[in-house]
């Protein structure tokens, strides 16, 4: 039987609503910039898309909100969501593990792509910028895993190589996932078991089991 040498397992991590709080900073945003007008609290958020959510409670509220995740500083400053940023450097630093950020711009890009790189900087530090994978397809991207709070993730790719773990957020909390789709609640569910799920399916090292490498 040919030995074949065990590869790392991939993880590509996405960043708004799994690292980087998207939703609380939009919200808070909305409320400062338009105080007068009726919001959706985070408890009433459904679906992906928060301008479809604001277009159906109101259609002008659509472009309203829009210039809140749009304008300079909003991804800057969005706080990190609970644990990941310690869940980051512990992936990080796990034996036969490699770590992506994966993350989709705005279509206005302009302020969006630089503050995500800032973003990370200032969290993560400079070793996780080089981790940065920037896309508006992450079929195409290839991986073990996906962490992703988006409920369904297309693209030119109908097969991703990688198993997409709905990473809990407001908008996806009430969603029933048929299986095997399995999700993350939170980061201090269980990321580790998952991970370590992939590792069986992997090719053997010839190394650990003591046999002769080809
Ligand atoms: C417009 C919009 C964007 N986003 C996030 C998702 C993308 O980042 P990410 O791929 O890191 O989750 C980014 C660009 O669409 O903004 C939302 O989470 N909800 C929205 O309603
Ligand atoms: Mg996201």
């Amino acid at each position: 039987m040919p030995a074949r040498r065990a590869r790392p397992v991939r993880v590509l991590v996405d960043m708004d609503c799994v690292l980087a709080d998207f939703e609380a900073g939009l919200l808070r945003g909305f409320l400062q910039r338009f105080p007068g007008e009726p919001h959706v609290p985070l408890e009433g958020r459904r679906g992906f898309s928060v301008r479809e959510q604001y277009r159906a409670l109101r259609p002008d509220l659509a472009d309203k909100v829009t210039t809140v995740f749009e304008a300079p500083g909003f991804f800057l400053d969005l706080e990190p969501i609970p644990g990941a940023l310690e869940a980051m450097r512990e992936m990080n630093d796990m034996q036969d593990t490699q770590v992506f950020i994966c993350t989709s711009p705005l279509m206005k890009y302009h302020h969006c792509v630089a503050e995500k790189y800032r973003w990370v900087e200032k969290h993560l530090g400079p070793q996780f910028v080089e981790r940065i994978i920037v896309t508006r397809d992450k079929t195409v991207i290839s991986g073990d895993l996906l962490i992703d709070d988006k409920e369904v993730i297309q693209g030119q790719e109908e097969t991703p190589s990688w198993e997409h773990i709905l990473f809990t957020c407001c908008h996806n909390q009430h969603l029933a996932l048929p299986p095997p789709r399995r999700r993350l609640r939170s980061w201090s569910d269980n990321w580790r078991e998952i991970i370590d799920s992939k590792r069986g399916a992997l090719p053997l090292d010839p190394d650990r089991l003591g046999l002769p490498q080809q």
